[in-house]
């Protein structure tokens, strides 16, 4: 059945609604796990999509991303806005306050916004910024501008989050190596997977982390990214094949600065829509000891999101 984009609002033609009913995972996520990757849609007739968005979803609410959580078996979440909803970061904030301290949030914001707003974000739970060079996804913002959000949000503590094509790493790497945070770079910056993952391409990307060490990555969305599948439905235990070398890669390359996320409701998916069971069962593919999983599920992003718990 198909899922409801409110307020009046009219879904993109091709849109793939997220999966209903997704399967127990059959690997089981250890204490304090967190889905360090997700976001919420509207619902519109309460948080309306942005005018300068470029897709409208369906809606996700924050109470359904409360019960998927509970079913995968993650105690915590940390909530990137969204795109479609442009820098309103007011659906991504209503998840953090009714959380009960267990979810954190990424915003987006403009130059425009005030100290007083940053510090009442931060009081509620955001952690950082994310800066989108997705073409598809969002006008471009000029990179002063980048720099002085940086320059602003770094006292809180707060990161920047960046999501880019590996193809424009190159471009952008003066920009990134300069910003005075911590960076988390979105879905391991995109690589083309059908390249060689000793290729030139991924060596950039890695050479990137092992230089800067305040560099971490989301080892997420292999659903994204595969182009041979097979995909994470019908039980598949082998998912995205593709996607295992590169994502192993990084985890045993630099196990302390990795994070991963479900990307649930999984925005601009145009072949399939992933059963998130399967897709918790696809993480001992990428991080194949206990310790690894330890890290990259309970370690890293508790010591990242949530410090004062030590
Ligand atoms: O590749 C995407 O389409 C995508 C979009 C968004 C967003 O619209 O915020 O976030 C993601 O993590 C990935």
């Amino acid at each position: 059945m198909t899922k409801p984009t409110s307020g009046g609002f009219t879904k993109t033609g091709d849109w793939l609604d997220w999966y209903s009913n997704p399967s127990k995972p059959r690997f089981q996520l250890p204490p304090n796990a967190v889905d360090a990757h997700c976001h919420v849609f509207g619902p519109g007739e309460v948080f309306p999509y942005a005018p300068e968005r470029k897709y409208t979803p369906c809606d996700a609410s924050a109470d359904q991303l409360f019960a998927l959580r509970d079913h995968l078996g993650f105690a915590k979440n940390v909530v990137v806005q969204a795109t479609c909803h442009g820098a309103d970061n007011s659906a991504m904030l209503d998840v953090l306050k009714r959380s009960n301290g267990k979810a954190r949030g990424i915003a987006t914001v403009r130059r425009s916004i005030s100290d007083n707003e940053l510090q009442d974000m931060h009081a509620a739970g955001v952690r950082g910024v994310r800066f989108n060079f997705v073409k598809r996804l969002v006008d471009f913002t000029p990179k002063d501008e980048l720099m002085e959000i940086a320059s602003r949000i770094a006292p809180l503590g707060w990161q920047v989050v960046i999501y880019f094509e590996s193809v424009d790493l190159p471009e952008l790497w003066d920009f990134f190596t300069a910003l005075p945070t911590t960076v988390v770079v979105d879905h391991m910056g995109r690589p083309d997977v059908t390249k060689p993952v000793g290729g030139p391409e991924f060596e950039l990307f890695l050479k990137f982390m092992r230089q800067h060490e305040n560099v971490w990555s989301k080892v997420s969305c292999p659903e994204r990214l595969s182009v041979s599948g097979p995909p994470a439905l019908n039980g598949e235990q082998h998912a995205y094949r593709d996607v295992v070398p590169f994502a192993r890669k990084v985890v045993e390359n630099f196990p302390d600065r990795v994070l991963w996320g479900t990307d649930w409701p999984h925005p601009n998916l145009k072949n399939h829509m992933p059963d998130d069971g399967l897709l918790v069962d696809f993480i001992p593919e990428i991080a194949t000891t206990k310790e690894l999983q330890q890290k990259l599920l309970v370690d890293n992003p508790n010591r990242m999101y949530w410090p004062e718990e030590k």
